[in-house]
């Protein structure tokens, strides 16, 4: 079977060096390789039962650095998932769950691990500073002493207008009553009036104006402004809940209101000084509106963190929409809140904003995750929706890189099905993908060429290509930061990715990466003997089997002596 991989590189200013070598894992061999050249550009690989690995290789000078001698870290749940269904077997959409008090003592955070749990979520709007310390040490515990790989996000609080009737349950508006929203501050709850959290929030406001409570709980109609405070007739009659959200209207046509509050207030903070100092990877920031507070932060963890900790920005305002690209190219990746979202801008907008956002993300080659409401029900009932489940093929068929559970996890009594509906769900749709991409041909991956890095782009793109046109059983990736991994997966191959880093931090921010398992790895200045020694302690796990082939990615060889970077494509069957 010979088969052509085109690496469009020509025009970039790179040496490009084609080397083909028939080797068993390094040790070149006698008898004359079944390859050849056609052109500069076109390789043609031939495979046959032994090992034989065309490379082609792409050469720049840079620094290198060092890489340790050392074993190969395997978490418990993906080497059971391998074991069990084999390579193409394992889940590409990762699962963030938010972590509440349904689903914390160390028995519930573990049987979420084992039924797929990539990210755990803390959102500091709720509970207290130990309560999230103390989870986060189980998690981390669960990680050294069991062998899970489990990330935490935390996700901050934010400023966030809101108002509340003071009452514990929900409160009923009737049509036509008169209803006091104020700014005045009061224990408990008075009759007809609603507290809003800030001073400011009727400034602009007129009468004839319209509220909508959670976008669309409840309607008010403004009567008129009395000092900061708005006296309202409520003319569409529904459900108050505590801590509720508001909009405005004018004349059918939302008002976008930019309250002049920081995105990171003060317990933010101090929320995010606690996460680094209990060596979170993730912070998710809450209503973002444009890439400076997110620029800001990742400049304050550069200088305070020692560990690169990953800065996503939540999509969940009218501003942030306004500004998404600046945004996401701000971001370590981004998560569509559609919970607050769909407060601030119409409903029925909210699945081509969802389309759009995931669109731009794979693009600028950001992680996204699609949060909020997936399974909903199931906060209450044992089984999802029909809908529901259709809204989570939606997003995978997407290819977003993760969903999220929130109150189904965090308050809900049947977090672990919600957990496995999500699993079970991704793995169908994603099956269903690869039979359409693979009938079609059509490669939903026309990328073009995007990012600064063109050579790195390039060479992901066209390993992908050639991964899924060989049928090659996984990818290896050999990665300090996690670019290339990150690279290979925006192409959504078919293969699953096996990421091997010697970084904690890059290990833990791959969590959230579509089908990609970071894998932990002692790596050395040897990439031939990291390559061959990764490959062996895979097959020593009986993971790998004879004449599986695999596709392997490396992007950073020193050579020792010039301190040249190597990025290489190699395609090896395995002995
Ligand atoms: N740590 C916690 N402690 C207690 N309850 C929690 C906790 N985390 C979440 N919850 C509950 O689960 C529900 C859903 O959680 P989630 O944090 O996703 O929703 P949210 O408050 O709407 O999010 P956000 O405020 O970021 O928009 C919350 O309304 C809250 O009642
Ligand atoms: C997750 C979140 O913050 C939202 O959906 O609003
Ligand atoms: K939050
Ligand atoms: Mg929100």
């Amino acid at each position: 079977m010979a088969v052509m991989g085109d690496l469009a590189l020509m025009g970039t200013k790179i040496k490009l060096i084609g080397k083909l070598e028939k080797r068993v894992f390094g040790v070149p061999l006698s008898s004359s390789p079944r390859f050849s050249f056609s052109q500069t550009r076109n390789l043609v690989v031939s495979k046959s039962r032994t090992a034989v690995r065309a490379v082609l290789q792409v050469e720049k000078i840079q620094n290198s650095g060092e890489l340790k001698e050392g074993s190969l870290g395997f978490d418990v749940v993906s080497e059971r998932e391998l074991k069990e269904n084999g390579f193409l077997g394992l889940r590409k959409t990762k699962l963030v769950c938010t972590i509440g008090p349904a689903c914390s003592s160390l028995d519930e955070l573990e049987k979420l691990a084992i039924a797929g749990m990539n990210v755990a979520r803390l959102n500091m709007c709720h509970n207290s500073r130990e309560w999230h310390q103390d989870v986060i040490w189980k998690i981390k515990k669960l990680n050294q002493e069991k062998g899970y790989c489990v990330s935490v996000m935390i996700d901050t609080e934010g400023n966030q207008i809101q108002v509340d009737h003071g009452s514990s349950s929900s409160v009923k508006a009737e049509e036509d009553s008169i209803w006091y929203f104020t700014t005045e501050k009061f224990e408990g709850s008075r009759p007809f009036t609603i507290q809003a959290n800030y001073e400011g929030f009727s400034e602009g406001v007129n009468s004839g104006d319209e509220i909508v409570i959670d976008g669309g709980m409840a309607t008010f109609e403004v009567i008129e402004k009395v000092g900061n405070g708005l006296r309202c007739k409520c003319t569409d009659p529904g459900l108050l809940l505590p801590r509720a959200k508001l909009s405005f209207w004018r004349d059918g046509k939302l008002l976008g209101r930019d309250y002049d509050l920081p995105t990171l207030s003060t317990k933010d903070w101090s929320d995010i000084v606690f996460g680094i100092s209990e060596d979170i990877d993730f912070i998710a920031v809450s209503f973002v509106k444009d890439a400076e507070a997110i620029t800001h932060l990742r400049d304050y963890l550069t200088t305070t963190s020692s560990k690169a900790i990953k800065v996503l920005a939540k999509i969940e305002c009218l501003e942030s929409l306004r500004r998404l690209e600046e945004i996401v190219e701000a971001s370590d990746g981004i998560m569509i809140a559609r919970g607050d979202l769909g407060v601030e801008i119409p409903l029925e907008q909210i699945p081509s904003v969802q389309k759009d956002i995931t669109y731009v993300c794979r693009q600028l080659n950001k992680p996204v995750i699609v949060a909020s409401q997936l399974l909903e029900s199931m906060v209450e009932y044992p089984t999802p929706t029909r809908a529901e489940v259709a809204d989570v093929s939606e997003a995978v068929r997407q290819y977003a890189d993760a969903l999220m559970l929130s109150g189904e996890s965090a308050i809900g009594p049947y977090g672990m099905k919600a957990l496995s509906v999500l699993r079970t769900t991704s793995t169908r749709m994603e099956q269903s993908c690869r039979e359409e991409n693979r009938q079609t041909l059509l490669h939903q991956r026309k990328l073009g060429a995007s990012l600064p890095d063109q050579i790195a782009e390039q060479i992901c793109n066209c390993a992908v290509e050639m991964a899924d046109n060989l049928g090659v059983d996984a990818i290896f990736v050999y990665t300090r930061h996690g670019k290339m991994a990150s690279l290979l997966s925006r192409n959504r191959p078919n293969p699953p990715i096996f990421a091997f880093t010697n970084d904690n931090s890059t290990q833990m921010a791959l969590n959230l990466q579509w089908g990609v398992t970071p894998l932990l790895a002692d790596l050395s200045d040897d990439m031939e003997g990291n390559i061959k020694k990764t490959v062996e302690l895979i097959k020593a796990k009986g993971m790998v089997k004879k004449d599986e082939a695999i596709l392997v990615v490396s992007d950073i060889i020193p050579i020792s002596t010039a301190q040249t970077i190597f990025q290489s494509i190699q395609v090896m069957t395995i002995t």
